[in-house]
């Protein structure tokens, strides 16, 4: 027999017809969404509108559903800009299902009266570790070495060169929010001395701060980039940073690529001006430049870092949740803006 409380629940859905309830659109799908799946999304209180499904072009789409968009679930993919923002009047509230918020107008947004919230904690785990990852693949040639023992190269050529200890390595965090906090806690597990710059000092920790990048440079074996990309950050990893971090130095960005000057960090790597890196992150994706593909002291991974379906179980909860928290008027559970 049927749980008499689920009858009631199912006929109540049914008094709301899709078209009368409040519409969260969806530009692109974000990547949660082809992982997931969408059933944990549905919801008796808004109904997805996916414009890639449409056969109207964009605009005429939009516009055909301005009135009653009143949500945007977005991802780095598909940007939400002013222009995008002035055509839906309705819309009160942004989530993206992403840490970073760079493609998102968050001026515009909060000129509009527009809440944003992003995947606040849910990556700051599997961002770490694979930030770690990056960093030790680089100093001991983790991947570097498995190309040489597949290819044949330990029989015919020898010996691999050694590579570098962790242990005891200077290594300057750049951007000390969840991930970079989780990266601390685990190169303190790993012995190495923990340095960052951030925008404010962080009055809680005694780790040594750094208001000027190059300075964290020049006093760290290694940078790890794991900050936000705003107007103050694009470009901060410039040829200065690069000389004061120096030959022996490495870089590893999780972050996003245009916090690095990617020609310069590429220029610096051929020549020798530093000694390696780790990248999740490049300023033109899915493009890498092709020099970095030829060095062997690269490591290379396609925007990965904070994605397992462990992760993005936990992000859908928290997407639920906020859009739950916004469509019965409770307080948002990850806001970055809350107007
Ligand atoms: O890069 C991934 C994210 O910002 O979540």
């Amino acid at each position: 027999m049927e749980d008499q409380e689920e009858q009631q629940d199912r006929t109540s859905d049914q008094n709301h017809k899709p078209q009368d309830l409040p519409q969260v659109l969806l530009l692109k799908p974000p990547p949660v969404l082809s992982v997931i799946g969408e059933q944990p999304f549905l919801s008796n209180k808004y109904q997805f509108l996916k414009a890639w499904e449409s056969p109207l072009p964009l605009f005429q789409f939009l516009t055909a559903h301005a009135d009653s968009i009143q949500a945007i679930l977005c991802s780095g993919a598909a940007p939400v800009t002013d222009d995008l923002l002035q055509l839906l009047p309705s819309v009160r509230l942004v989530v993206t299902a992403s840490a970073g918020t760079n493609h998102i107008d968050l001026e515009a947004c909060h000129r509009r009266g527009i809440s944003v919230t992003n995947a606040g904690n849910v990556f700051s785990d599997d961002g770490a570790d694979a930030a770690v990852g990056l960093l030790i693949d680089v100093l001991r040639k983790i991947t570097a070495s498995d190309r040489y023992v597949r290819q044949g190269l330990w029989v015919n050529k020898g010996d691999y060169p050694l590579g570098s200890k962790l242990r005891g390595k200077r290594v300057g965090i750049v951007g000390l929010g969840g991930i970079g906090l989780e990266i601390a806690k685990r190169l303190d597990a790993f012995g190495c001395n923990v340095l960052y710059n951030s925008r404010k000092k962080k009055a809680h920790l005694s780790y040594p701060f750094y208001s000027d990048v190059r300075q964290l440079a020049a006093n760290s074996d290694a940078l790890i980039i794991c900050c936000a990309l705003t107007d103050q950050t694009r470009h901060m990893i410039d040829k200065d940073v690069f000389s004061a971090l120096g030959k022996e130095g490495v870089i590893v960005n999780i972050g996003r690529g245009a916090i690095v000057d990617e020609k310069e960090m590429v220029r610096c790597l051929v020549h020798g001006e530093i000694a390696g890196a780790g990248l999740d992150v490049f300023e033109k994706e899915p493009d890498v430049p092709k020099e970095l593909v030829e060095l062997d002291n690269v490591v290379l991974s396609p925007h990965r870092a904070v994605f397992t379906p462990e992760s993005f179980m936990a992000l859908c909860e928290l997407v639920v949740g906020n859009l739950e928290a916004f469509f019965s008027n409770t307080p948002l559970l990850s806001p970055v803006m809350d107007v």
